[in-house]
């Protein structure tokens, strides 16, 4: 699903990440480190929001920088504190980002349903509270067919009907698309109906995955 090759990230002359050589098979992975380890950087760079040194590989040749249109296409990220735009309304966005994604018409309805926010869809970002805007950020993440889909700290925010809400979007995309997804979280969830392939960890600025 993901390669890595000789990939450095830094900040200054500090270095926060620095994968040799790595590749994560297609499944779903928890992403596990401590505060300040680096899960975000990691995030956000295979998501090509950051620069870094190297190169990162999607499927086997969708080279994020050498494709970066088409790669973007294919790989989404929620963060995991979302800030968009507080004059535009949920729905504003979700159609920019459907565009983007070449979604087809509609696909964001059910799941506006389903996470219940048609009573404020329509109302301007800046109004929503944070488990609101929470709620929007996965959302947007599940336009369009993304095979690969990076929730940023999923769990933060969102009450436990929402959580399990997310696990059927998740687990419904693993089973009709193949979708890849890596989670990262502070916690440990052993939750039956989110089965995982692996967990990755980042420790001493490198990646291990840890079979599970
Ligand atoms: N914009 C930045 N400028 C300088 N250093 C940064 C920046 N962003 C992150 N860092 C540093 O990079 C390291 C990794 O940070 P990152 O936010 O990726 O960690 P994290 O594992 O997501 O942390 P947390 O669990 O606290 O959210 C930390 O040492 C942090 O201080």
């Amino acid at each position: 699903m993901l390669q890595f090759k000789d990939f450095k990230k830094s900040y200054g002359s500090f270095q926060a990440l620095s994968i040799a050589d790595f590749k994560v098979e297609q499944g779903l992975y928890w992403l596990k480190g401590v505060n300040g380890s680096g899960k975000s950087t990691l995030l956000k760079s295979i998501a090509g929001i950051l620069s870094f040194d190297g190169d990162i590989i999607l499927n086997g040749s969708i080279n994020q920088k050498k494709e970066p249109v088409l790669y973007r296409q294919l790989v989404s990220f929620a963060e995991a504190e979302p800030l968009f735009p507080e004059f535009l309304t949920g729905r504003e966005l979700i159609r920019l980002f459907a565009e983007a994604r070449k979604a087809e018409k509609g696909q964001e309805q059910p799941y506006i349903e389903s996470m219940q926010m048609q009573s404020y869809v329509d109302r301007p970002i800046g109004s929503y509270s944070s488990g609101m805007n929470k709620k929007l950020s996965l959302l947007l993440a599940f336009l369009g067919h993304p095979k690969l889909i990076l929730l940023d700290e999923p769990l933060i925010t969102i009450d436990t009907a929402s959580l399990e809400i997310l696990y059927s979007w998740i687990n419904q995309r693993r089973q009709q698309e193949g979708t890849g997804f890596i989670l990262s979280s502070h916690q440990s969830l052993d939750d039956a109906t989110l089965p995982k392939t692996g967990e990755l960890l980042i420790q001493n600025h490198t990646l291990q995955n840890l079979d599970v």
